[in-house]
């Protein structure tokens, strides 16, 4: 009787003792569980911090005061720059970034976005004999610079899906014959990879000596490890295999080193010199509001913001995650008295030109798109 009592005893001495275990185990694994999570953010953190310092570090391959001295071509540049382009002078970069190009070089250019990049590669266009060809993602951004080049009195054209059958056999003949006045021509990516006809003619216009430079706009589209991939960006590495003489200009303005690297081994341009600009943009400011739980106030407050802050009707873009929730804020915005317009990969090419071209004429004030409006409208 005496023993069991003693078992009793130490049992119940032991089953405390395995709780304070368990609860010390407990306690234990918790920090165990942070101290994973932190080492993964200060991995993070130092992979950011040192992509970072390479990207800044990384000096053009060739001193940028090379591309700066006197050329054959400086006095007809600046006549170009100032009567055709109607620019008084040059942004940082832009100068040596046409010179390496006239001197025939394979040029990557990492500009911030709105600092200048078409004129990279538009002056060149003009200067050089023959045809440019640009590659660029986005119709609407093809479209816009078609029409900002005609206004300028250049001669580009498109080719695309939306081409008409009339400016295509323009276009061809251009390419083929070297008929016609054709100076830019601009074709999305998939024009390269899809159109065995449209490569064929290239190549007869390369073997003419008339394909005078290749532009890859938008250039981070190659990688994949950049934010916007585009498979048909990776195919683009024939153009500098089946046209290794002619220059090639591959601009973006977002890419840290991993990216650079690898779209400079895709585009096949490893001796490209290289042009980084600071994409310090000291206008750009964020502010961080709370949100409120109920839809119709996130909505309300929205559009009381863009109201108050934006009374001249100046333009903007409101982001959102889903396609279906682009075309609701659009609705209730413009149940608010906002002319809002959504745009999404689920709308039809034309559908999507159309809302662009409203947004860029300024007959609807916001966008409202998924993060692909983001690519080409900074
Ligand atoms: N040297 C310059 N002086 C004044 N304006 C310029 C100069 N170079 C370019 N611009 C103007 O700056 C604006 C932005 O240029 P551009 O569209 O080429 O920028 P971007 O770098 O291609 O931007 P994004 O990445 O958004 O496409 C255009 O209106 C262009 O005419």
């Amino acid at each position: 009787m005496e023993d069991e009592e003693n078992i009793e005893e130490e049992l119940l001495l032991v089953e405390s003792q395995l709780n304070g275990l368990q609860d010390k185990i407990k306690t234990l694994l918790d920090q165990q569980e942070e101290l994973y999570e932190r080492q993964a953010q200060l991995k993070a953190m130092l992979e950011i911090s040192k992509t970072s310092r390479d990207a800044s570090n990384s000096a053009p391959s060739v001193a940028l005061e090379d591309w700066s001295g006197k050329f054959s071509w400086d006095s007809q540049a600046d006549d170009t720059r100032f009567n055709v382009f109607g620019i008084s002078s040059y942004r940082s970069n832009q100068r040596e970034i046409i010179n390496s190009i006239m001197s025939g070089k394979d040029v990557l250019v990492i500009m911030a976005a709105g600092g200048g990049k078409s004129l990279c590669y538009q002056l060149p266009a003009v200067l050089r004999d023959g045809i440019t060809l640009v590659v660029s993602p986005l119709l609407s951004l093809i479209q816009d610079q078609v029409m900002g080049l005609a206004a300028l009195g250049i001669p580009a054209h498109m080719l695309t899906s939306t081409t008409n059958k009339e400016i295509e056999k323009f276009i061809y003949k251009a390419l083929e014959k070297g008929e016609g006045e054709l100076k830019i021509l601009y074709v999305t990516p998939e024009k390269i990879s899809k159109s065995k006809r449209f490569m064929s003619k290239l190549e007869k216009c390369h073997h003419a000596g008339r394909l005078s430079l290749v532009a890859i706009d938008e250039a981070h589209c190659c990688s994949q490890w950049g934010h916007d991939f585009r498979p048909d960006y990776k195919n683009l590495g024939i153009l500098k295999i089946q046209f290794p003489s002619v220059p090639m200009i591959a601009l973006t303005a977002t890419a840290t080193s991993k990216v650079q690297m690898d779209l400079i081994e895709m585009l096949h341009i490893p001796r490209s010199v290289k042009f980084v600009s600071t994409v310090n943009r000291p206008n750009l400011f964020y502010r961080v509001y709370e949100k409120s739980s109920v839809g119709k106030v996130v909505i309300d407050e929205i559009a009381n913001f863009i109201s108050e802050s934006y009374p001249n009707n100046e333009s903007g873009i409101v982001y959102c995650f889903s396609r279906k929730e682009c075309e609701q804020v659009a609705k209730e915005l413009r149940g608010r008295g906002i002319s809002a317009d959504y745009y999404h990969a689920d709308m039809d090419v034309v559908a999507r030109e159309k809302v662009h071209m409203r947004w860029s004429k300024s007959k609807s004030q916001v966008i409202v798109g998924t993060g692909g409006f983001w690519n080409g409208n900074q």
